[in-house]
């Protein structure tokens, strides 16, 4: 797409961060406080898709139909409606939360965009704790029934872990222990996301100083 592959018309940089982890790691919950104390957007690769089911899109019954089974969509379907996401916000910081869970999603972003990530944000958790959770997660999902999430963890030790060590490979993944509560889970992010924090504001605090002079 013209407009998402690294600048924004008026050429700004878009920051993207990678959120990932295993089904019911806790990727959505810090995602949300992520969003409240650093002004990023967030994107669930996973909500936009169940949200094109609702639209009553065309693919509707072939991701729905990957859903059920734990299988991942092909990477052009869920690029196009990141895509979207991310130009309809109006914002250049994003959380792509669930995006890329396999080498086909992360090599289609990195050639349609151009967009290479700010870092990984990884949770990792152990898969005891994550069948726990999404089975008290009560928020209707068709793929959170036993069956399903057994294949999602497959998919996700077979298909999403490599991405995760091709990006360690780069020195780009911030982990953090995923096993601890929601609060204390959130003071590493918090930590992770400090520098850049700082760094926005420090452009801020330059850019009203070179008003004054
Ligand atoms: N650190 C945590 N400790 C206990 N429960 C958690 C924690 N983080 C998230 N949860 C709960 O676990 C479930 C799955 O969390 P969610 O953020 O949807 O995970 P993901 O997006 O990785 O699948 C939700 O019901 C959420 O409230
Ligand atoms: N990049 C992605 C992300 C999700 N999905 C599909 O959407 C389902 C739910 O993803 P999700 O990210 O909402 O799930 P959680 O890890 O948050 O529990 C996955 O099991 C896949 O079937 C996909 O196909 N491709
Ligand atoms: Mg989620």
């Amino acid at each position: 797409m013209q407009d998402v592959n690294g600048s924004f018309p008026g050429d700004k940089k878009i920051i993207v961060v990678f959120v990932l982890g295993g089904p019911g790691s806790g990727k959505g919950t810090q995602c949300t406080k992520i969003v409240e104390n650093f002004g990023f957007t967030h994107l669930s690769a996973g909500d936009l898709l169940h949200a094109e089911i609702k639209s009553g899109s065309e693919n509707g019954t072939m991701i729905s139909n990957m859903i059920k089974e734990g299988k991942i969509v092909p990477s052009e379907v869920t690029i196009n409606l990141l895509q979207k996401a991310m130009l309809e916000s109006g914002n250049d910081k994003f959380l792509i939360d669930g995006f890329p869970r396999n080498e086909e999603n992360r090599a289609a972003f990195e050639n349609v965009t151009k967009i290479e990530p700010e870092f990984v944000l990884f949770f990792d958790c152990p898969e005891e704790e994550m069948e726990r959770r999404l089975l008290s997660r009560n928020q209707g999902r068709d793929d959170d029934n036993i069956e399903t999430i057994r294949k999602r963890f497959r998919v996700f030790v077979e298909s999403s872990l490599p991405v995760v060590e091709y990006y360690d490979m780069k020195s780009k993944v911030r982990k953090v222990d995923a096993l601890k509560p929601i609060d204390e889970v959130f003071e590493s992010v918090k930590a992770i996301f400090a520098p850049f924090h700082t760094k926005v504001r420090s452009s801020f605090i330059l850019w009203m100083f070179s008003r004054c002079i």
